[in-house]
């Protein structure tokens, strides 16, 4: 063997070359640096020297890596030894613990991964084992950071401890009970190592979690169990609303918003949105229709299949007539007015100008409507008050009137129900041709008459509105032609046409019970021919036609649209304003007895009639959209103040509309507009007289008077938002008339007649003058004759004094009323 150098040696023995000097100088070799080189006997010395040393050394440090062939067999053996030691130990700890059978395993398999760690760390005479992170960066710092290793070694003492102990191990020394102890500290600094580790990584709290105070950890997990609680919640209402959440829907018509929702399973706030951005400014409660409905179910990614609306077995069924069936027809027209304006005047001249000479026998009956002819064209009048031609066919969803004729005295001008006649009309949308009547008085103001028409949304042609305003006298019979011509001028315009080849659908005018005749029925025909012998149904009413008279009492076999004919042969006397309908025999019946079942069944159901008292729970259920209000005061001033001040009234579900407004006592008429459309009539400084009471009670019409504004905007707002406390009703107890003011030096006697219910002496009272309340107070004293009494009934005479009041006059009625408390509605 050649010559080697000390560095080759000791690379060889993997020892410093100093020791490698050191052997070889106890043997008197001349070397003293590692590029010194010895021979082969030097060579044998340093081996035998080193092998032995390396013995000793294999027992306390830990072996260099398996690099080279003999490192192999070195680790082989330690293996080999290793597996021998195992076996001994087996034997002596006599199979008794498991879990230290298990840290073996583990040692075994951390074996394969160790000659990488030894790599590291050969130099080091501490091995540190090192949770992964940490290893980590430490593998990061340079190897040449080592006083930072060390002094994380030096903080992590528990781990030196560990890896100490594991030196040993794999160093395949003694096992014994403290090594055990040491293993578990090993797992239990593992442990902590890592929670360490990860604190620290979060820059956190670096105190071990067993300093963490008890109440802290406590805390902890209730915000974490909170959480967990939290968001399952969170999952299962969006998985609750995903389900909700529809794909596809079907539509039979138009719907609120409301529903339109809740059939797509989504929030009302995002459907509005959606009509927003498409354009569409819709509250809850509005209708949209079908193509607007599927447009926003489409936004939303839903498909929309249009059905059939479901029929209900009492309706009958409306067939469209097909354009070219369609012929022309007579306008049906109503005329209008204030009382004494002259509307029977004018449709006497009407009839009697225009009956024809063979007609010339004249109208021999009165019975409701009737037809004129005028230059070849026929004109139909419906001879009813104004306001049942109205409101009692609307409420049954008729519509008889095609052109209204509002009659005003040109030298009285707009009068309250002139405005209350363009209301009706109004709603129901037909257009209106103004008479402007007595022409001939020397009072009359026709400019007069058209600017206050103006001043309520009527705007004469020729000053650049569009409503018709022809002068016209009754008494002298002027301007009727112009009148006539007009009419037929409107209608020609409104192109008013029907199919005569059908079966007949009309209205009922009037309706009444003779004792010798049965039912007589007044009907206009609209569409198709009513002919005798047809059958006809009107709601639960049905029969044979066995009779049919014009209005000049001629029998007629064939009635066609718009002509007005009296029908006998119903089986009960119909309602005025019902539709009827021509149609077989059986089927008459039977829809007629289904009608008598479903009207049974609405009888015992609540009325639908919107009052206040309900007002929230019909906005709720989306069955309010407007508040139909009627306005009825003393004086002009109190109705626009009223009106204002109701108007203002904001609720982003329901718009209060006024639907009619006027000064005047509350009478019938205001009451069939409010039921024909559902509206609440509120009464400020007025009061109804029996008869509107009465109605008002049949109709379902909520009634309610005020004396102080604040009240009624008070009650309407609390009704809105469902506050309303109907803690007392008004009970009228009597009503008396004032015939004769006695005046005497104590006080001013009402000499009156009780002319319903009862007058008590404690009762409170109101004074009423032409349906104004005048005074309200208490009775001071009741007399019959000269005896003081305690009540006075109905029928008898009596002697009222006020208590604090003396105006009183001739014609005042006063009025005793209790107010009675009412349990509150659920
Ligand atoms: N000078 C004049 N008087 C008229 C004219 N038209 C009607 N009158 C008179 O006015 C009064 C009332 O006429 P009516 O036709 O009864 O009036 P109305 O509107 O039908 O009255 P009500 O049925 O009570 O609502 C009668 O005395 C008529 O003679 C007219 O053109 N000129």
């Amino acid at each position: 063997m050649s010559k080697k150098r000390v560095h080759e040696i000791a690379k060889e023995f993997g020892v410093k070359s100093k020791q490698v000097i050191s052997i070889l100088q106890q043997h008197n070799f001349k070397v003293t640096t590692a590029v010194n080189s010895v021979d082969e006997t030097g060579y044998d010395i340093v081996k035998k020297q080193l092998s032995k040393k390396d013995g000793a050394a294999s027992k306390t440090v830990h072996k260099a890596p398996a690099k080279t062939a003999e490192h192999k067999q070195a680790s082989k053996s330690q293996k080999s030894e290793s597996v021998s030691h195992k076996q001994e130990q087996k034997k002596s700890d006599n199979k008794t613990q498991e879990p230290k059978k298990q840290e073996h395993k583990k040692q075994a398999t951390q074996k394969t991964e160790q000659p990488k760690r030894d790599d590291h760390k050969r130099s080091n005479v501490r091995h540190v084992q090192i949770s992964e992170p940490t290893r980590k960066s430490n593998a990061n710092q340079s190897a040449g950071d080592r006083p930072n290793n060390r002094s994380n070694n030096r903080n992590n003492d528990n781990r030196n401890n560990d890896n100490r102990n594991k030196d040993n191990r794999n160093s395949g020394r003694s096992h014994d009970a403290r090594n055990n102890d040491s293993r578990n500290n090993d797992n239990r600094n593992n442990r902590n190592d890592d929670r360490r580790n990860k604190k620290n990584k979060k820059g956190g709290n670096n105190r071990p979690q067993s300093l963490l105070s008890t109440s802290m950890q406590k805390k902890k997990n209730r915000v974490k169990h909170r959480n967990e609680q939290y968001l399952q919640q969170k999952a299962e209402a969006e998985r609750k609303a995903e389900a909700a959440i529809a794909t596809e829907i079907e539509l039979s018509g138009s719907l609120t918003v409301k529903e339109l929702a809740d059939k797509m399973g989504r929030e009302v706030s995002e459907i509005i949105k959606k009509l927003m951005l498409l354009g569409v400014m819709a509250s809850i409660n509005q209708e949209v229709d079908v193509d607007t409905a599927t447009i926003v179910a489409e936004e939303f990614g839903v498909t929309v299949t249009e059905v059939e609306p479901e029929e209900d077995p009492t309706d009958v069924i409306e067939i469209e007539d097909a354009p070219e069936t369609l012929k022309p027809r007579p306008p049906v027209v109503t005329i209008m007015g204030h009382v004494d304006h002259g509307k029977t005047s004018l449709l006497d001249v009407i009839r009697q100008t225009n009956v024809t000479a063979d007609e010339a026998g004249g109208i021999t009956q009165h019975i409701g409507a009737y037809q004129v002819r005028y230059k070849d064209n026929k004109i139909t009048f419906l001879d009813t008050p104004g306001h049942e031609a109205f409101t009692a066919m609307r409420l049954r969803g008729a519509k008889s009137t095609d052109i209204a004729v509002l009659v005003v005295a040109a030298d009285d001008g707009v009068m309250p129900q002139t405005i209350e006649a363009i209301n009706h009309a109004r709603s129901a949308e037909v257009p209106i041709i103004v008479a402007i009547n007595k022409m001939d008085k020397p009072g009359a103001n026709p400019d007069h008459v058209k600017q206050q028409l103006s001043e309520h949304g009527l705007l004469p042609e020729e000053w650049g509105g569009d409503v018709i305003m022809v002068p016209v006298s009754a008494k002298q019979k002027q301007g009727i032609d112009d009148l006539l011509e007009n009419i037929l001028l409107v209608a020609e315009v409104m192109e008013l046409k029907a199919n005569p080849n059908r079966k007949a659908y009309g209205v009922v005018i009037e309706a009444q019970l003779d004792k010798g005749r049965g039912a007589v029925c007044t009907v206009l025909v609209q569409k198709g021919s009513l002919r005798v012998g047809d059958t006809v149904l009107a709601g639960t009413a049905y029969g044979k036609v066995r009779a049919m008279t014009n209005e000049r009492g001629e029998r007629v076999k064939v009635a066609r649209p718009s002509m007005p004919v009296e029908i006998l042969g119903f089986s009960e006397v119909p309602q005025a304003g019902e539709i009827i309908n021509g149609m077989d025999d059986n089927e008459a019946r039977a829809i007629a007895e289904k009608r008598i079942a479903k009207q049974r069944v609405q009888e015992l159901q609540a009325t639908h009639k919107v009052t206040l008292d309900d007002i929230f729970n019909q906005i709720q259920q989306g069955e309010l959209k407007d508040l139909n209000i009627i306005i009825k005061a003393d004086v002009q001033g109190s109705v626009e103040a009223l009106r204002q001040s109701l108007e203002a009234i904001k609720n982003p579900e329901v718009r209060i509309v006024i639907v009619h407004a006027a000064v005047g006592a509350i009478n019938e008429s205001d009451i069939m507009l409010a039921s024909a459309s559902n509206a609440i009539v509120m009464g400020f400084n007025v009061r109804p007289d029996a008869n509107v009471r009465r109605a008002a009670e049949q109709e379902k019409v909520d009634l309610r008077t005020y004396r102080v504004i604040y009240d009624a905007i008070n009650d309407v707002e609390s009704a809105m938002r469902g506050m309303l406390a109907p803690q007392f009703k008004e009970i009228v107890v009597g009503r008396a008339e004032v015939r004769q003011v006695i005046s005497t030096p104590k006080a001013i006697v009402a000499g009156s007649y009780v002319t319903e219910g009862r007058i008590t002496n404690d009762s409170e009272v109101r004074l009423i003058r032409d349906g104004i309340v005048v005074f309200e107070g208490k009775v001071d004293s009741l007399r019959r004759f000269k005896d003081e009494v305690k009540e006075v009934k109905t029928s008898f005479e009596c002697g009222i004094s006020l208590e604090g009041y003396r105006d009183i006059k001739e014609g005042d009625v006063i009025e005793a009323y209790l107010m009675e408390e009412i349990a509150p509605q659920l």
